[in-house]
């Protein structure tokens, strides 16, 4: 006889911002009591007082009810948990987190990056400091204002343990976001993290207005090194083709909306790195991962032309014409991945 389907009455999201308020939605809208966690007092009392988070989703109405506190152990106590501030964030969060944590509480985590200090996937970070966790995570193309506007989505939502995998997507389903079961939670996680890479990269080539052509090709070679990069770790070559992989890469690399492809645009145009992170521009998670992806790639042998010139970029220390020329100028090599 099989187990019955694991039911999540309370969904406790970590992380107030777009992503974290739009899931805060989905979940209301699934029938759940959301309860999402924020730093921030100012945007915890207007989600509170019903008039959404203006700061990270403006405009955008909260219709269903959405009870937020910047009390994390209250958030902690959910069935179910999602973690959604940036990557880099994860660890420090995780430590918070730990002792309010119940053992064998479901953890899915929701930020696309590499922690730059260790290079550890999310999952990597979250077996070392929660333990007690049972992983998963969520990734797809699935911009925050379309999702929390109602917009129709569709994600994929990985564990190792296909059971929780489908219990999580039947939890977060509503008529109009769509979650897909997964099991290879790193393939899942290494799609999610690179494409934000590769959408500077493409934004660059959009905003020096190299054309279609070089956009398209850019892309074609970069979702070839998402694949190196994945079939090393072994991942399953059939999650990159789907929401996670090819779906999330599409979405990225060919929208203004997404904030690593505006990143792009503005080095291609040529802003200076620096100026931009200084003047405070949106997340732009392919910034951290960057480094630390062609710095994995160098140690792991995987040829990644295309990450190292984003790394060195938003480094400074090459300039988008010399790295044009640099991709252009490679040794002639057969086009299998
Ligand atoms: N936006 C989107 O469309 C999607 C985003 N994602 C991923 O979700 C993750 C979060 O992105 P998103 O919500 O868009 O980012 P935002 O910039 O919109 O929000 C980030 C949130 O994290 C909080 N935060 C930042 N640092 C810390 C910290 N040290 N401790 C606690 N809270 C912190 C911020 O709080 P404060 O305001 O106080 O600084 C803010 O509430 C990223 O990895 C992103 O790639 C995934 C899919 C879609
Ligand atoms: O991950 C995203 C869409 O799937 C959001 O992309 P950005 O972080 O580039 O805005």
């Amino acid at each position: 006889m099989r187990a019955a389907m694991e039911r999540f009455e309370t969904i406790g999201i970590i992380g107030a911002g777009a992503w974290g308020s739009a899931l805060a939605l989905v979940a209301a809208r699934a029938g759940k009591k959301a309860i999402l966690w924020g730093r921030d007092a100012e945007t915890v009392a207007s989600v509170n007082a019903g008039t959404g988070n203006p700061r990270y989703l403006p405009g955008i109405a909260f219709k269903e009810a959405v009870s937020a506190t910047t009390d994390l152990a209250e958030a902690a106590r959910a069935n179910l948990l999602l973690l959604v501030t940036p990557a880099q964030t994860l660890r420090a969060i995780l430590r918070d987190l730990a002792p309010l944590v119940a053992e064998g509480t479901p953890v899915v985590l929701c930020a696309k990056g590499i922690e730059r200090a260790t290079g550890r996937l999310m999952s990597e970070v979250l077996a070392e400091e929660l333990p007690q966790a049972r992983p998963a995570a969520l990734s797809g193309p699935s911009f925050a204002s379309d999702v929390a506007k109602g917009l129709p989505t569709a994600v994929t939502v990985a564990s190792p343990d296909g059971a929780l995998a489908d219990a999580i997507a039947d939890g977060l389903s509503t008529p109009a976001f769509r979650p897909y079961a997964a099991t290879d939670l790193i393939g899942v996680e290494i799609g999610g993290a690179l494409k934000n890479v590769l959408a500077i990269a493409a934004g660059a080539v959009a905003g020096a207005r190299l054309g279609k052509s070089a956009e398209a090709a850019l892309i074609a070679r970069g979702f070839a090194e998402i694949r190196r990069f994945s079939r090393n770790r072994r991942a399953e070559p059939e999650t990159l083709m789907g929401l996670s992989g090819l779906g999330d890469l599409m979405l990225t690399c060919s929208s203004v909306q997404s904030r690593n492809y505006a990143f792009g645009i503005r080095i291609g145009e040529g802003a200076a790195v620096a100026d931009l992170l200084a003047e405070g521009c949106p997340l732009a998670e392919g910034a951290m991962t960057a480094p630390v992806a062609r710095d994995l790639a160098r140690v792991e042998a995987i040829d990644m032309p295309i990450t190292e010139v984003v790394a060195e970029i938003v480094e400074g220390s090459l300039a988008l014409d010399a790295a044009i020329d640099r991709l252009m100028r490679r040794p002639l090599k057969r086009e299998e991945a």
